[in-house]
């Protein structure tokens, strides 16, 4: 990845480590070769200078090398993280469905992938090389040693080795440890933001909940910071009982060339030697052993990464899906039976309907009953566990989502409200028609949107959000606006109105939040959009679907009731009691005397 993002700098970096590997090694050779020419005092005066230049270029390179090498590692990571970024989305794009996204074990791999799938190629690089460079500055050192004593090298790394298994064991249990704290995190993550939540922010105050959050993020943190803690607490015990072996060694070994100088054998360039060589070999050995462990852990840590985005589609797509031909039959609901999971109720149980081809049905019934399951399955967001959804008597799991998709027009009960400006909240229903202001204000006005859009301050640009903060023209501070509820739902229909003419028109609750003339005014232009054309209409006000071709009544997750308004009213079943119950509110002896 590093390599595909950022070759030059990749390379740079190769030629940075190398030559902060040799540095210390010349730095120390040069000092040993100084003092002894010094101390014996028969060198030339040029040999001295020259070996003096050599000194003062290892000096200015130690300046200047880790900071050259800080940057061009940052840039890999920024560059790396763009690309590993990409594949992620790109990634979780290819779920056809929303199960991943009600998986919390899920979750967390996402999490844990976003957080170091972007700076992982960067220090797996520098942790490579890091290696490299320290086993080359250690070596070198090594050698320096075995020239003056073998034992004390032997000692030195010796005493080394535990410190680097030790290491490499914790880097483990960190790793599982930070997969263990990952749902403590996310619900202090939840917790918090929703702390932070305009919209959270107007009820939690109303019910003084603020404090209760509160400790929940920190009953969350304090449970998270433990567990890091546990894992601090065993990771120093580890290392201070593994330093003190390669403390006594050189110790040991100090004492030893001391005592070898003032005895004559050895000069003081090979005590100025000794000195840089186990300085040199320890430290090499601690760099290497942190390079390792970071990069052992960024390892670990990348499997989620990779995990994610080799993750199998959540629904089975044929190799080659078939593209859905225009609808001409309809779409029939053959006996499906389904759960959101096999520890969940059913939520459809054998449920058979039929959307027939240019005919308006409607599907009321109690809550839960599974209506907004069923737009679901139809727009293949899940797939049934038994029987099958039929577009034409196609299964749809033979088709192309996309493709199918593109067939249909939806306005959802949960719609979006996106933190963008009016002309793109509706653009993104047709992203072709999002620079085209005509079409785009010709939908706001079919959805009765454009009276409301077009006195925003700055009109269809104007940013539905008080999230971000922009500079307007005039530099001045603009903060967005924050629409009603009503009106949030007509830019939804007015996304859907964009899409123009599809197959088929899914409305689920499209007039809830309305006002009862604007609710008027819309249902008219829907009963219009919807003549001659396939819909399937969704409402609990049963007033607004009694002109449907037909009528389903949903209960449990299967068909009680069909058949035509006045039909089901003559049945006197579940649609004819309920919409009793709704008529009763209506009723002319409860209205207000005229005045
Ligand atoms: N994502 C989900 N995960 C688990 N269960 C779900 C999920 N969505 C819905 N359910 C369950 O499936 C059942 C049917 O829900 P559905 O939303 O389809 O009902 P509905 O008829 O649209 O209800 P309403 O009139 O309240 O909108 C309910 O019992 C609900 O709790």
């Amino acid at each position: 990845m590093a390599w595909t993002a950022a070759r030059w700098h990749t390379f740079f970096f190769v030629v940075l480590s190398a030559t902060s590997a040799a540095v210390p090694l010349v730095a120390a050779w040069g000092t040993k070769l100084v003092l002894d020419d010094l101390d014996t005092g028969g060198a030339g005066v040029r040999r001295v200078v020259l070996l003096g230049v050599a000194l003062a270029v290892c000096a200015l390179l130690s300046a200047l090398v880790p900071q050259a090498t800080q940057y061009v590692r940052d840039e890999i990571g920024r560059r790396a993280s763009l690309v590993a970024q990409d594949r992620l989305f790109r990634a979780t794009e290819r779920f056809v469905g929303l199960a991943r996204f009600e998986n919390p074990e899920f979750l967390d791999r996402i999490r844990l992938a976003q957080q170091h799938g972007g700076i992982t190629p960067a220090l797996l690089v520098s942790a490579t090389l890091g290696v490299v460079r320290a086993t080359l500055t250690g070596a070198g050192f090594l050698v320096s040693l075995l020239t003056i004593n073998v034992w004390t090298a032997l000692a030195v790394v010796v005493a080394t080795a535990p410190s680097l298994f030790a290491e490499l064991g914790l880097s483990r249990r960190r790793a599982a440890m930070l997969w263990r704290i990952g749902p403590a995190e996310r619900r202090e993550l939840f917790f918090g933001e929703l702390l932070l939540n305009v919209q959270a922010a107007k009820e939690l105050r109303l019910f003084g909940a603020t404090a209760h959050l509160r400790r929940l993020v920190g009953g969350q943190r304090r449970a998270v910071n433990a567990e890091r803690s546990r894992t601090d607490r065993r990771e120093l015990v580890a290392q201070v009982l593994t330093a003190v072996p390669a403390a006594l060694a050189t110790g040991a070994g100090l004492l030893w060339v001391l005592v070898s100088a003032a005895g004559g054998k050895g000069g003081i360039g090979d005590v100025s030697l000794f000195v840089a060589a186990v300085a040199g070999v320890q430290g090499a050995a601690t760099g290497m052993i942190a390079e390792l462990v970071a990069g052992h852990q960024q390892m670990l840590l990348f499997g989620h990464y990779l995990a994610v985005v080799g993750a199998p589609p959540d629904l089975t797509v044929p190799p080659a899906p078939r593209a859905p031909a225009p609808l001409r039959r309809g779409v029939e609901f053959r006996d499906v039976w389904f759960r959101y999971s096999p520890g969940h109720d059913w939520a459809l149980r054998g449920l058979d309907l039929t959307i027939t081809c240019g005919r308006a049905l409607a599907v009321v019934g109690r809550n839960g009953a599974g209506k907004s399951t069923l737009v679901k399955l139809l727009c293949r967001m899940y797939d049934p566990e038994r029987g099958a959804v039929l577009w034409d008597g196609v299964d749809i799991r033979e088709l192309d989502p996309a493709g199918l998709r593109a067939r249909i027009g939806a306005v959802f009960q949960d719609y979006m409200q996106y933190d963008m400006t009016a002309a793109e909240n509706i653009g993104l229903g047709d992203l072709d028609a999002m620079g085209d202001r005509a079409r785009i204000e010709d939908a706001a006005r079919r959805a009765g949107a454009h009276p409301s859009v077009a006195a925003l301050p700055r009109g269809y640009d104007t940013l539905l959000s008080r999230i971000f903060w922009e500079q307007g023209e005039d530099g001045a501070g603009d903060s967005g606006v924050h629409l009603s509820g009503g009106q949030w739902q007509r830019l939804a229909l007015a996304r859907a109105y964009l899409r123009g003419e599809r197959d088929l028109l899914i409305l689920d609750e499209p007039s809830s939040g309305l006002d009862a003339e604007a609710e008027h005014e819309i249902h008219r232009g829907l009963r219009e959009h919807r003549r001659g054309r396939t819909s399937l209409l969704i409402s609990h006000r049963l007033g607004a679907v009694r002109d449907a071709d037909e009528v389903v009544v949903l209960n449990g997750g299967r068909v009680a009731e069909r058949g035509t308004h006045d039909g089901l009213m003559a049945r006197g079943g579940l649609y004819a009691h309920l919409f009793g119950l709704q008529a009763e509110g209506y009723r002319p002896e409860r209205l207000p005397e005229p005045r």
